[in-house]
């Protein structure tokens, strides 16, 4: 199979979608992969890296996508890329398609396979391939709205851990997964007074044997959402129902209830975000105002620590390229349940009932299309 993989164009997105180690294990396994010049240049790997793994550097990504079988990427292909996909072809990124019409209806359109990095699942009935990315944008988040939180920046001017005398930032995460307990896991460790909020009963028990004397945890009902919202500093989203829309869990009319310049990161975005004031931010411009509230929300963070995030993200899709590549699509999806779980598009279908569900679009079971 050939294996392509463009350079990434979301605004300032570093990240690529195949490392040079990525690149020789595929050659190695007797694929062909063609890397458009300069797509490893924003994580450090330069076109020599990939050349000498044996790899083609091809001068743009029209010639990529003409000439490969498969689509290696990073983020949700842009308008300009999704005219280039076309019948038969296969992609493997991120997609986040339940709050994206547009690239859902024009992936449907295109006639290509579209496998998504976040619906993917394990064994465990976690996320392996979203794992990595959201373990950096949790860590990421405290940070980023410490930033916010700056007075210069329109926050309310409160440092994270305090100084002697005077407390420390209340932080609520509402959402206690990967993203969540990286996220109170940092701001514990800037001295930040932390309360993670979950529905699950035993991700709580789980957070609190774990992290008890670290930070708190609460029971995420709307009543207790509610309150320490209002409380809070910073609040960080970090929900998620799989593949499904973000739930909208704070309103417009709990803002002016909050206090005067509090941050909100909302890491959640990429599903559509869990305040109903949030709208997706870019890092060139990753800040705005509502109601007296700052609201950071971009929808690509690990883009900012791009070599980290390439190598952590390179890690945990090689399998899965691997035997896309060596099996073909249908064939690997057959044998792995769990990688078909990522399936959302194929041949003019979509394959995912929660994004049908979020879109009001018609959706076949993946193994439908796979007897076929
Ligand atoms: N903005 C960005 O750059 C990035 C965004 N993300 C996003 O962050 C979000 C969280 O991802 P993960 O932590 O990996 O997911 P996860 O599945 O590990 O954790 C989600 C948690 O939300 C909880 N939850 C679900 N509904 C809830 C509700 N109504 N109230 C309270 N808790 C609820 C679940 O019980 C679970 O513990 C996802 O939307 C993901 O796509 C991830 C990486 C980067
Ligand atoms: C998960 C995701 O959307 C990102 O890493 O950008
Ligand atoms: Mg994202």
């Amino acid at each position: 199979m050939r294996i392509g993989c463009p350079k990434e164009i979301k605004p300032q997105e570093f990240r690529v979608g195949l490392t040079p180690a990525a690149a020789a294990e595929a050659i190695a396994h007797g694929h062909e992969v063609v890397v458009e010049t300069g797509a490893g240049v924003g994580s450090g790997f330069e076109d020599a890296e990939y050349a000498a793994t044996g790899a083609t550097i091809l001068p743009d990504a029209a010639t990529v996508f003409a000439q490969a079988d498969m689509i290696v990427k990073v983020k949700e292909p842009q308008a300009v890329e999704r005219k280039m996909l076309r019948d038969g072809q296969v992609l493997f990124t991120y997609l986040h398609l339940a709050p994206d019409p547009a690239q859902t209806h024009d992936l449907i359109a295109s006639g290509a396979t579209c496998i998504a990095y976040e619906t993917v699942t394990d064994r465990m009935g976690g996320l392996p391939l979203l794992a990595p990315m959201s373990e950096v944008a949790g860590k990421l988040a405290p940070q980023m709205g410490a930033w916010t939180l700056q007075k210069a920046n329109g926050g309310r001017g409160v440092l994270m851990g305090g100084v002697p005398g005077v407390g420390p930032a209340q932080v609520a995460v509402i959402g206690g997964g990967v993203v969540g307990t990286h996220a109170a896991r940092v701001a514990a460790g800037m001295g930040a007074d932390v309360v993670v909020l979950d529905r699950s009963l035993p991700r709580l028990r789980h957070l609190d044997e774990t992290f008890g004397g670290v930070f708190r945890t609460r029971y995420a009902s709307a009543t207790n959402t509610a309150e320490l919202v209002a409380q809070a500093d910073m609040v960080i989203g970090a929900v998620l129902v799989p593949g499904a829309a973000a739930p909208k869990l704070v309103k417009r009319d709990q803002l002016s209830g909050m206090k005067t310049g509090a941050a909100i990161v909302d890491v959640a975005i990429d599903q559509g975000g869990c305040f109903e004031t949030s709208k997706a931010t870019t890092h060139e411009d990753p800040i705005y105002e509502v109601d007296g509230i700052m609201h950071y929300c971009v929808a690509n963070m690990p883009g900012a620590v791009a070599r980290t995030s390439t190598i952590a993200l390179g890690n945990a899709t090689l399998p899965f390229l691997l035997a896309l590549a060596d099996k073909g699509w249908r064939a690997a999806c057959l044998a792995d349940p769990h990688l078909r779980a990522g399936l959302n598009v194929h041949a003019g279908q979509l394959t995912y009932a929660a994004v049908g569900e979020a879109l009001g679009l018609p959706s076949v079971p993946a193994e439908d299309v796979l007897a076929a």
